[in-house]
């Protein structure tokens, strides 16, 4: 399956941020979304996942034209959608009940990010770092092909960030896709740049 973008624009408190944007992602690709602070790189992540209507342009998931992109999507934003009051263990439950097709039990993605010790802590116990790989760990739990991350290496630490990028590399290999936006590295060598802003 391959996501298509085609000549995206994106307006936003009246301002156009970005015009004329198409690129594919297909089986085993990676972008790295770059542009300066305020470029639209999170509202183009809002757009491939439905909650922001482009101004302009359409996005399709080729070989399921029927299906929203959200449905095959795995989406980690800024905010980490985690419930404060459940465990590490109870949200990924949560996550799990929701989006359906189970990979890794609860349990098993706890302790492929590194935090089986907190399986059992509620997440509003936990540091930034430790809740950023709680709400990557939802990766894990599910199988969904398309993988968008808005600064996935945010908040973690150098063993943590190292992890992911090997979470990352299995996801490609699975014949997978990642679209992340990104200040830095993300470690992937095939990863292709996509540039945005006017
Ligand atoms: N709800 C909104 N109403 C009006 N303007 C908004 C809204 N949300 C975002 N914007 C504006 O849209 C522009 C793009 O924001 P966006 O968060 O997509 O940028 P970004 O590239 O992800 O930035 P950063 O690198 O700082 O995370 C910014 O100028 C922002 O102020």
């Amino acid at each position: 399956m391959t996501l298509e973008a085609d000549r995206l624009a994106c307006r936003r408190g009246g301002r156009l941020i970005f015009s004329e944007l198409s690129f594919r992602l297909g089986p085993g690709e990676a972008i790295a979304l770059t542009g300066r602070n305020g470029a639209g790189k999170s509202s183009l992540l809002a757009m491939l996942c439905g909650r922001l209507r482009p101004e302009a342009g359409t996005i399709r998931i080729a070989g399921a034209a029927d299906v929203a992109p959200v449905e095959l999507s795995h989406v980690v934003g800024h905010r980490d959608g985690l419930k404060t009051a459940l465990t590490a263990q109870e949200n990924l439950a949560f996550a799990q009940a929701l989006l359906g097709d189970p990979a890794l039990s609860p349990g098993e993605a706890l302790a492929a990010v590194g935090l089986p010790h907190v399986a059992r802590l509620p997440v509003g116990y936990l540091s930034a770092g430790q809740r950023r790989r709680v709400a990557l760990a939802r990766l894990l739990v599910s199988r969904r092909p398309f993988w968008l991350l808005d600064e996935p290496m945010a908040a973690l630490d150098v063993a943590a960030q190292t992890m992911l990028t090997g979470l990352m590399r299995a996801h490609l290999s699975d014949g997978g896709a990642i679209l992340a936006a990104t200040h830095g590295p993300l470690g992937l060598d095939g990863a292709r740049e996509l540039r945005i802003g006017l």
